[in-house]
């Protein structure tokens, strides 16, 4: 949580026209309620049980998407084998207390109530967004836009993105985002 995957991923979206699915908001459309909601109406296993069908439907798509998924994604082993199988998966690492600082509404989140109980869910998962991870990028004092083309270097690097020839309109964007 706070890592950037949501924002990230529309920046992503709208510099290089990739089609994108947050998967918190399409989780949310299609029950009708806000994941506070469903939290607190039903719980987190039910919200994980929902998350997990709602990645197995996105993940039947033929077409190739970004998908940013909730923080929490890896937490069941179903969820971490499906992430396996349907592509590359980008770990975007950030500390607790560095997402404390970003979050400006935590009751959006119900697992980042306080900060203690934020660094030890850190620490319970750490192995888990190891495993799973194809590419990790440090978001450490970076700008969205400073990930993004982290990010992007790496899928192009794997060969996930064909890299596409620079003009020197987007050389300049370029350098001027990154400067
Ligand atoms: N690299 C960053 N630097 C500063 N603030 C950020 C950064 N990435 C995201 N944020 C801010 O942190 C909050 C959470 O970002 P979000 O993209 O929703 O993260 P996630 O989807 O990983 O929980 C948002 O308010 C966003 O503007
Ligand atoms: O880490 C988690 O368990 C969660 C992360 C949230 O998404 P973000 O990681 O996008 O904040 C959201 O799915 C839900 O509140 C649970
Ligand atoms: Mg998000």
């Amino acid at each position: 949580m706070g890592a950037g995957k949501t924002s990230v991923s529309r920046y992503m979206a709208r510099r290089w026209k990739f089609s994108a699915i947050d998967l918190d908001v399409y989780l949310e459309r299609r029950e009708g309620r806000v994941i506070r909601d469903i939290f607190a109406e039903d719980g987190e296993a039910a919200f994980r049980a929902i998350e997990t069908d709602v990645l197995r439907e996105v993940g039947e798509s033929p077409n190739p998407s970004l998908v940013s998924c909730g923080g929490g994604i890896v937490e069941r082993s179903e969820n971490r084998e499906l992430l396996e199988r349907l592509g590359t998966v980008v770990h975007l690492r950030v500390s607790a207390d560095e997402a404390a600082g970003r979050i400006s509404n935590k009751s959006t989140r119900p697992l980042f109530n306080d900060i203690e109980g934020a660094r030890a869910l850190c620490e319970r998962r750490a192995p888990l967004y190891d495993a799973a991870a194809d590419v990790v990028v440090d978001t450490a004092g970076k700008s969205v836009a400073q990930i993004a083309y982290e990010v992007m270097g790496a899928l192009r690097r794997r060969g996930d993105v064909r890299p596409q020839p620079k003009d020197g309109q987007a050389a300049a964007e370029e350098r001027d985002t990154l400067s």
